[in-house]
């Protein structure tokens, strides 16, 4: 097991890196921090601070690193930081869509190649099916495998109504208890080593303590990130990927976790859905068929070039809902 493979680097990786025209003394560096412009990279030599030179800042949102990316790298000595020159193709991509202050909205992306969603809620008056659905259907779109967890397993007489109405969604379904740090064994066929996987779910279901029952730690994540939000209030907010006991590895983003992003997204996709169905061919792929609806609301501006090009890769053949590529269990 090499470092690299640790980090989550496989033979899909090293054929996308020999086939990029990469420069000499280039390393593959894997974004595990991200504050504002700053980074932190993991490479095969350890975890490097990193820069992002002003030519690749100007490149289009979806060019600038997000947590989880994997990048081309170079350094020009040991005592100094990375350059970041570039980031690999996306396996799976989390985006929001943000008002970019014109009519259309623009995409943000949160966080990039993770496998696995652990969608969390509780068998309280959080459950909500339908919104469950819209975690599960947002975790599909980004290409990752959603999960759901049903913490606080302990506050339920009979968890079965639970866990058959949330299989109806298709997905693996497992009961926890993140406080007493129960039932977390069934989830180590996704935190094999060099699996990277993210939490999502609605505020107060768990995914703090459920955080710090998979690190093994009482853990405040260390460095936070102090940011104005939009109202101008500081706000504390961290973008860090973490190796977990098990080898695998987890992303934590504030801005993940919130599921009013994940609504917005959803209905950005949503809307595009509903242009579909008034498309001339069933099986229209909104590229160039004469009749499209999703084409003449993207020339209308309705919808942007951008949003719409995320929503053919997630819709691609191939990007199927499950994830394009076959799920390692257990690690290698
Ligand atoms: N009964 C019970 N309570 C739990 C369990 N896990 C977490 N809790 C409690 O649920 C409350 C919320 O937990 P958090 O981990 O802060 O929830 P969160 O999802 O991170 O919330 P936000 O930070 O607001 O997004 C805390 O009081 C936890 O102690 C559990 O397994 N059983
Ligand atoms: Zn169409």
């Amino acid at each position: 097991m090499t470092a690299l493979e640790q980090l989550g680097w496989t033979p899909q990786w090293q054929a996308t890196w020999d086939a990029a025209a990469v420069p000499a003394g280039a390393v593959p560096g894997r974004v595990v921090r991200v504050e504002r412009l700053s980074y932190q990279l993991a490479a095969a030599g350890g975890t490097h601070e990193a820069v992002l030179p002003g030519g690749v800042r100007h490149k289009g949102q979806t060019e600038i690193p997000v947590i989880g990316d994997w990048t081309v790298a170079v350094r020009d000595a040991e005592d100094q930081p990375y350059r970041i020159l570039s980031v690999l193709p996306r396996q799976t991509t989390f985006s929001r869509a943000v008002s970019g202050g014109g009519r259309v909205p623009a995409q943000q992306v949160m966080a990039a190649n993770v496998d696995t969603v652990f969608v969390v809620t509780a068998p309280d008056e959080d459950f909500d099916l339908a919104r469950l659905g819209r975690y599960v259907t947002a975790v599909r779109l980004s290409g990752a495998q959603p999960v759901v967890l049903l913490n606080k397993a302990d506050l339920a007489r009979d968890l079965r109504p639970y866990t058959a109405e949330a299989e109806a969604l298709d997905v693996p379904v497992h009961a926890v208890q993140a406080r007493a740090a129960g039932g977390l064994e069934a989830l180590e066929p996704y935190l094999g080593t060099g699996q990277t996987v993210a939490l999502i779910g609605s505020s107060g279901v768990g995914k703090s303590t459920l955080t710090n029952a998979l690190l093994g730690r009482a853990a405040t994540p260390t460095g936070e990130v102090r940011e104005l939000d939009n109202q101008g209030r500081h706000t504390t907010t961290w973008r860090t990927l973490y190796p977990l006991p098990s080898g695998g590895l987890l992303i934590d983003n504030p801005g993940l976790r919130d599921i009013a992003i994940w609504d917005e997204t959803g209905e950005a996709f949503a809307r595009i859905e509903e242009l579909a169905a008034q498309c001339r061919f069933s099986r229209c792929t909104h590229t160039s068929e004469p009749g499209c609806a999703v084409l003449r609301a993207m020339q209308r501006g309705e919808i942007s070039e951008e949003l719409l090009e995320e929503y053919r890769e997630f819709t691609a053949p191939g990007r199927s809902a499950k994830g394009k590529r076959p799920k390692r269990a257990g690690g290698r």
